[in-house]
């Protein structure tokens, strides 16, 4: 074992490791190098940009593409255990941007011999230096203790508990160092028994993300393990000592901007930054000569958790993930600054030689000291309470004075509580420290017993059991395993599915297989398992399930075999497993199967998969024929697509509404809508409904009619909004008037909208969904469209308004005669001054839909029968050479009373 090191080793010790490029790289084209890896540790980082010089950075080690995972550990990981085992505290964290490497360099794949990261190669080497110190004196002892928390948004989660995750506080002890209340230590004896915890916690962590919709690991993950030791003297008497050792994976160090994170995510950025840019104030403090003051420890809960580690009472590594790539190179130098400013930090590490009654000792006289102090707290404030009560008598005549007086004793009264609260719970801290000290062995036996059977109950909860399976089945029982798109989360969760009948869904007590998410409903489908070699999924109640990307009908089911890709509602995605399965996966698609090991090409095999909803496929139709004749198939084939996307957003936004309280979301469903541009060209678009109750459903009550008549007859393009009743024709559920509440053009809801939706979803902060009821339509890109009126209108009713209106009807067949005898110049301001002027551009707007419905009588709109809602949006045109599109033959469109005689 190393001996004592000297001052100059105190340093942090810091490696660099480059990753490979990644598959998407070397396809996408941004697998240009844009360092070099160079004897005697340095980084060289090429001038492959413009205006930037090459740089030269050089640290401890530095690791490239070649170097293996048992390299890594030889370097980085022996030194911490053999100071561990000398009683010196250590940490090792691992810094850098998302997919740089962290979690695969730290965790790795704890199945592989190869890609074993850190963390696994750490615990098993620990316990055979155990067995080999055991075996060199029979005196020696030693107990191993781990803890697993994750810190995401800045509030502290324990891994390991077998019960529901509540917050933990962090506090600070001279001695101990950093102490986090109420965090489960699990005692562990071998290697098998760290991997169970490392699963366990990964599993938690996987639930977590899943529930929340994160699409990454997004908090910081500290594995701690704690050596107490007892090592017998020759001269007699024995030396007792602990050590504890960091194994801490930090969420990505990427910066906003590049992130490109909104709403919640923006949030949770913020936490995990809070935490990272305290960590980078804390080391710039560090290494600042001459600096007096105490570095901003306390401002995240990262800091306070690695103070020691970070100045105190440690040994540190820092190990610091890059990427090669030219396209991460901003983000690459960043962290290699950062880097270099953490060699600079010192740390004092001293041997933790204690024995464990000294420990006990200490802890119990600091305990005394701080009851001793609780009590004189208290004493104090019976005191101030019995002088308030006392004040209050004498001063009954100067009521403003005993006033001033008693908001003063109040106010020191509500402090004296505060500190006898803090002092309660730093005593409940000690306790528990005091505690795991004063445990024998057989306590600790019967401690980890205990928290064995509360992580199987927590797993047993969640379906992750072998109940009902015989346990010499397990290796040919089929299971699902989960799908996620970090790979850290992927495979976490494994259900294993036993003979007979599985239920799925979020009702505990009824489902064997309990998930909670998006689409998840009590009951979502069954799953029937016939010898373990043929599988079945049976949809149940509506609920949500698609194999290989293709929705299962209800009555017919779908048969499961190995490999196929099963999503059920909208937050999970497994893999199946039939390990005695016959048959080869036949439905969905043929590409092959180890491609679907991908989160996101099973979610595109889903966007492939997805059909128009039967409701709306009639009416997408029309728009199809009404598109392919005027601009041909190739326009038409864009609206189907649109629609498809259309329904599936709708799919989706329904699924989180569903599971929200409406009257905080205020939309009452999403729906698939045709609209039509001023120049008659329908487009698809996604439009929140919003059902009033029925006292509340007057008619352009909503604009005032009156005002709304009074400007369009100032100002001729002027469309005021109009809502009519949608009760007759829609044929839902939901009773009284329906306001748009909000009308987005498709992508824009899918990059949007949905985001947002599912963020609020997850945090439940509803107000993100709170809908726009001045300006509906703020979200149709008008720029793209360049369109000036936008209707969203039936089909039918278009044409049943134009057709109405004989006056019209004619002037529109003189127009367009006029219109197609001359060429419309559009393209200039004049060009379009003079379109206006012209029949046809007088035409356009008197027959615009907006228009139309103005010319009718106000009694008339309110009287209509079949009158579905619309809206219209009036927009100044942005671009005064506005050109309209260009119809397939050639001409230019306006709106033409071909409408009126199309057979749809
Ligand atoms: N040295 C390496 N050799 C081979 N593959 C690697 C190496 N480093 C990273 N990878 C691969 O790159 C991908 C991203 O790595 P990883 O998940 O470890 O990144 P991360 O920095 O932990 O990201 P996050 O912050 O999102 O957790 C993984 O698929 C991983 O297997």
């Amino acid at each position: 074992m190393a001996g004592q090191e000297s001052v100059e080793a105190n340093n942090i010790r810091v490696a660099i490791r480059c990753r490979p490029f990644s598959a998407r790289e070397l396809t996408e084209g941004s697998a240009t190098p844009a360092l070099e890896i160079h004897p005697g540790a340095t980084v060289l980082v090429l001038p492959v940009q413009e205006a930037r010089a090459s740089k030269s950075f050089t640290y401890d080690h530095v690791f490239g593409f070649a170097d293996t995972q048992e390299a890594l550990f030889q370097a980085a990981g022996v030194q911490l255990l053999e100071n561990a085992l000398n009683a010196y505290n250590g940490c090792i964290f691992a810094y850098g941007q998302t997919g740089s490497g962290k979690s695969h360099s730290m965790v790795g794949d704890v199945h592989s011999e190869a890609e074993k990261g850190l963390l696994p190669r750490a615990c098993l080497q620990l316990f055979s230096m155990l067995d080999t110190a055991r075996a060199a004196d029979a005196r020696f002892e030693a107990t191993v203790l781990a803890s697993y928390l994750e810190i995401y948004n800045e509030k502290v989660f324990d891994l390991l508990s077998g019960s529901d995750r509540g917050e933990l506080q962090i506090r600070s002890h001279p001695q101990l160092g950093a102490i986090v209340g109420n965090l489960t230590e699990c005692p562990v004896e071998c290697f098998a028994e760290a991997h169970e915890l490392l699963d366990f916690g990964a599993t938690r962590r996987a639930v977590g993300a899943t529930q929340m919709n994160a699409a990454s690991s997004r908090s910081h993950a500290v594995f701690t393990i704690q050596v107490r030791m007892l090592i017998a003297c020759s001269a007699g008497g024995s030396v007792e000592s602990q050590a504890k050792i960091h194994f801490v994976d930090l969420a990505g160090s990427e910066r906003q901007k590049k992130s490109g994170a909104v709403g919640d995510r923006l949030k949770e950025g913020i936490g995990i930054n809070l935490s990272l840019t305290t960590l980078g104030r804390v080391i710039a403090d560090l290494t600042k000569p001459g600096t007096r003051s105490v570095p901003p420890f306390r401002d995240s809960k990262l800091t306070l958790l690695l103070k020691d580690a970070l100045m105190g009472n440690s040994r540190t590594c820092l190990l610091a993930c890059i990427s090669p790539s030219v396209f991460n190179l901003d983000e690459t130098i960043s962290t290699l600054e950062f880097a270099s400013r953490c060699k600079l930090v010192k740390t004092n590490a001293t041997k933790n030689e204690q024995s464990k009654l000294d420990v006990i000792d200490k802890l119990t006289s600091e305990k005394a000291v701080i009851e001793a102090l609780l009590h004189e707290e208290k004493a104090k404030s019976e005191n101030r309470l019995a002088e308030l009560q006392r004040q209050e008598k004498h001063y009954q005549e100067a009521v403003r004075k005993e006033q001033e007086l008693r908001l003063q004793l109040e106010s020191d009264y509500k402090v004296q509580q505060e500190k006898e609260l803090e002092m309660t719970s730093q005593l409940e801290a000690l306790r528990g420290v005091q505690e795991s000290f004063t445990l024998n062995q057989a306590q600790i036996n019967a401690k980890r017993e205990h928290l064995q059977r509360q992580r199987e109950a927590e797993l047993s909860k969640l379906g992750m059991n072998f109940d009902g399976l015989d346990l010499v089945d397990v290796h040919t029982a089929p299971k699902l395993v989960n799908l996620h798109p970090d790979p850290a989360l992927k495979g976490c969760l494994v259900y294993y599915l036993p003979v007979g009948e599985t239920r799925i869904g979020s009702d505990a007590g009824r489902c064997r297989v309990t998930l909670v998410g998006l689409n998840i409903d009590a009951e979502v489908c069954i799953i029937d398992n016939t010898d373990n070699a043929d599988l079945s999924v049976k949809p149940i109640g509506g609920g949500v399930v698609r194999v290989n990307g293709c929705m299962v009908n209800e009555a017919a089911g779908c048969l499961l075999r190995d490999g196929d890709r099963l999503a059920i509602g909208r937050a999970y995605i497994f893999r199946v497993q039939v390990p005695n399965g016959k048959r080869p996966s036949v439905v969905g698609s043929d590409v092959l199967r180890e491609d679907f090991d991908d989160f996101e090409k099973a979610m595109e095999e889903i966007s492939a998969c997805t059909e128009v909803d039967p409701q709306w496929e009639n009416g997408i139709q029309k728009a199809m024929l009404l598109v392919m004749s005027d601009f041909g198939s190739e326009a038409a084939g864009k609206l189907l697509s649109q629609a498809r996307r259309a329904s599936e957003a709708c799919e989706m936004a329904n699924g989180v509404l569903r599971q929200m309280p409406a009257e905080k979301t205020g939309v009452s469903k999403f729906e698939l809508s045709i609209m039509f541009n001023a120049n008659g060209l329908p487009d698809v678009c996604v439009v929140a409904r919003r059902f009033l109750p029925t006292s509340a459903s007057p008619v352009i009550a909503e604009t005032g009619a009156s005002s709304a008549a009074d400007k369009a007859a100032s100002d001729p393009s002027y469309s005021p909004p109009v809502v009519f009743d949608d009760r007759e024709e829609s044929g839902q559920e939901e009773t009284g008037t329906a306001l748009s509440a909000g009308i987005w053009e498709v992508e824009k809801f899918w990059k949007e909208r949905l985001p947002a939706m599912y963020d609020a979803f997850s945090t439940s902060s509803f107000a993100l969904l709170e809908p726009d009821q001045a300006d509906p339509g703020r979200n149709l890109n008008l720029r793209h469209w360049e369109s000036r009126v936008w209707s969203e209108v039936s089909l039918a009713d278009f044409r049943s308004l134009l057709a109405e209106n004989d006056q019209l009807k004619q002037s529109l067949h003189t127009a367009q005669e006029a219109a197609s005898a001359a060429a419309v110049p559009r393209k200039s301001s004049r060009g379009r001054a003079a379109w206006e002027a012209s029949p046809l551009g007088k035409l356009s707007r008197a027959v615009s839909p907006a228009s139309l419905l103005r010319s009718s009588s106000a009694t008339r709109l309110t009287a209509l029968p079949t009158g579905r809602q619309a809206q219209f949006i009036s927009t100044p045109p942005r671009h005064p050479d506005f050109a309209p599109p260009q119809r397939s033959d050639g001409q230019q469109i306006g709106l033409e009373p071909c409408e009126r005689d199309r057979k749809f």
